[in-house]
């Protein structure tokens, strides 16, 4: 293995050769749930010649990743995504190793996505929201039609992250570029995930060139649009007909001390960053609220916006402020139940880490069993029920393990809760959610199974349908022109 056997630490068995890669099968965070049963929270596996150390509660997250954050702060170089997908583009920040390179892009991209930035971007929030919930509006035939919301879902998440760094929106759902990078950029995801690339930790599958092969075509369709994108906002920058955008501001920025590859990387960061997780966090919400408890969930939202909102203008304040408690309990009870990265992104010690008397050497894997710490029956109240009320009044420490935790946590959260509570305020102001007519489409609502391809980096959601019967068509139609207005100044 890449480091010896690690005392002081629980070890799962394995085969020599391929360590626990079958026992891991194709849900990891499942696997490992049951191994920490028999081993404890923390435990060693080998998983090829990869020797990883894997948390799987919620107080054993909390001590390697936030107590020991600066020596947790790298991300593990796998071959497929490191040497194949990653040749031409550069790493995204999400998949590089701690060095000064990945520290300047970070900043950069963190302060792009600050609070007040996050703020400056909320027209292009309100526009894409309002787009997607105006789709659904014109197809939900009052309420009795059973409507499929994923693909109006991808759009807005697509259209947030081209217009926030290039200025670009797609103006038809069934456009080919849309498809090609929702495609495209699903695949780059399968080749991260860590339970369909063995070739990662046995390098003698390497000499099987098909995987690879795959990589590469898919490295070359994505090289295709980024490159597209940028030549584009590049000529209108010459044209002065270009919007306000995260590239366009490092490009004409002359003291940005960011090289070409390295804006490059950042570009693409955002796109993949927020192309499946802010998405499928809404979709999932969608899905919990038209069962017969999130009847209740929606009536005691609705009737909570109307108290803080008694003029009904809630679908505009929602873009300056959040001062809906129960909204905001909602939105983090999504992203807990879930946790759509299973198993959150993969670390790599810089230090040496002790824990509980065991010496963890520099250079070791780490992997975050993030969906097992969020169900962790030690601190969370019957883990397995949907109950935003648990996020209610003073509520201290990390809310959830949905971000990851520590040095390298995600850092387009709050760019994401703003995302989540509008949508949510927005959808249960104008709509009741309903089941669907045809109960062959109701959503599956377990956290787990409600995903439909185990192996994939971020949750699937299996395909359901839905009803959105409009509260009030009236309002609805002057709120819609509202936004519609804005985005006519914009
Ligand atoms: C609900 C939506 C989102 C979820 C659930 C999510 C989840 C995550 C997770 C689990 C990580 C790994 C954290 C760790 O290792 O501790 C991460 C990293 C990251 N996320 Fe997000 N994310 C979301 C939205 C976004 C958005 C909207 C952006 C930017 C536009 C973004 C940008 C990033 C970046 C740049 C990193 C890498 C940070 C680093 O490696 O230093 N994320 N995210």
């Amino acid at each position: 293995t890449d480091i010896p056997y690690i005392h002081g630490i629980p070890e799962a068995s394995g085969l020599p050769i391929f360590g626990s890669l079958f026992e891991l099968g194709d849900n990891h965070s499942k696997a490992l749930s049951r191994m920490a049963k028999k081993l404890g929270p923390v435990f060693q596996i080998r998983m090829g010649n990869r020797r990883i150390v894997v948390a799987n509660s919620y107080d054993s997250i909390k001590e390697l990743w936030i107590k020991n954050q600066t020596a947790l702060s790298s991300r593990p170089a796998l071959h497929t995504f490191h040497s194949v997908i990653s040749s031409s583009q550069g790493l995204s920040i999400g998949t590089s190793p701690w060095d000064d390179s990945c520290k300047q892009r970070r900043k950069a991209a963190a302060t792009a996505l600050n609070k007040p930035a996050v703020q400056s971007y909320m027209p292009i929030i309100d526009l894409e929201s309002y787009t997607a919930i105006n789709e659904i509006l014109r197809e939900c035939d009052d309420g009795k039609a059973d409507i499929n919301i994923i693909p109006h879902l991808q759009r807005f998440a697509l259209n947030t992250s081209l217009t926030l760094n290039y200025g670009t929106r797609i103006s038809n759902s069934f456009d080919q570029l849309l498809k090609e990078i929702v495609e495209v950029e699903g695949a780059v995801a399968q080749f991260r995930s860590a339970s369909n690339n063995w070739q990662d930790y046995v390098p003698l599958l390497r000499i099987f060139p098909a995987r690879s092969n795959a990589a590469n075509s898919i490295r070359l369709r994505r090289d295709r649009y980024l490159g597209y994108l940028l030549e584009k906002l590049k000529k209108e920058i010459v044209n002065s007909t270009d919007k306000p955008c995260i590239t366009g501001n490092i490009l004409k920025d002359p003291a940005a001390k960011l090289c070409e590859a390295e804006m490059k990387s950042i570009c693409l960061t955002m796109i993949s960053a927020a192309l499946e997780t802010v998405p499928t966090n809404i979709i999932l919400g969608i899905g919990y609220l038209s069962s017969p408890h999130g009847q209740e969930i929606q009536e005691r939202a609705y009737r909570e916006i109307q108290d803080v909102y008694p003029d009904g203008d809630a679908w505009d304040r929602c873009l300056t402020e959040e001062r809906v408690p129960y909204v905001t309990a909602l939105y983090k009870e999504i992203l807990r139940y879930y946790t759509v990265h299973h198993m959150s992104l993969p670390r790599q010690s810089i230090q040496e880490i002790h824990y509980n008397g065991a010496r963890i050497p520099a250079g070791t894997s780490f992997y975050m069993n993030a969906f097992a710490g969020d169900y962790d029956e030690n601190h969370y109240q019957d883990p397995h029920a949907f109950n935003p009320d648990r996020y209610l009044g003073d509520t201290d420490g990390t809310p959830h393990y949905a971000y990851g935790a520590g040095t390298r946590m995600c850092i387009g959260a709050h760019l994401a809760n703003r995302e989540l509570y509008t949508f949510f305020i927005r959808l249960i102001f104008g709509f009741r959610i309903l089941g669907p007519l045809d109960k062959t489409y109701a959503p599956v609502l377990d956290g787990m199974e409600v995903n439909a391809v185990p192996t994939a980096l971020v949750v699937q959601p299996k395909m359901f349908k839905c009803r959105f019967e409009p509260r009030n068509r009236e309002d609805f139609e002057f709120w819609l022109d509202s936004s519609r207005q804005r985005a006519e100044n914009y």
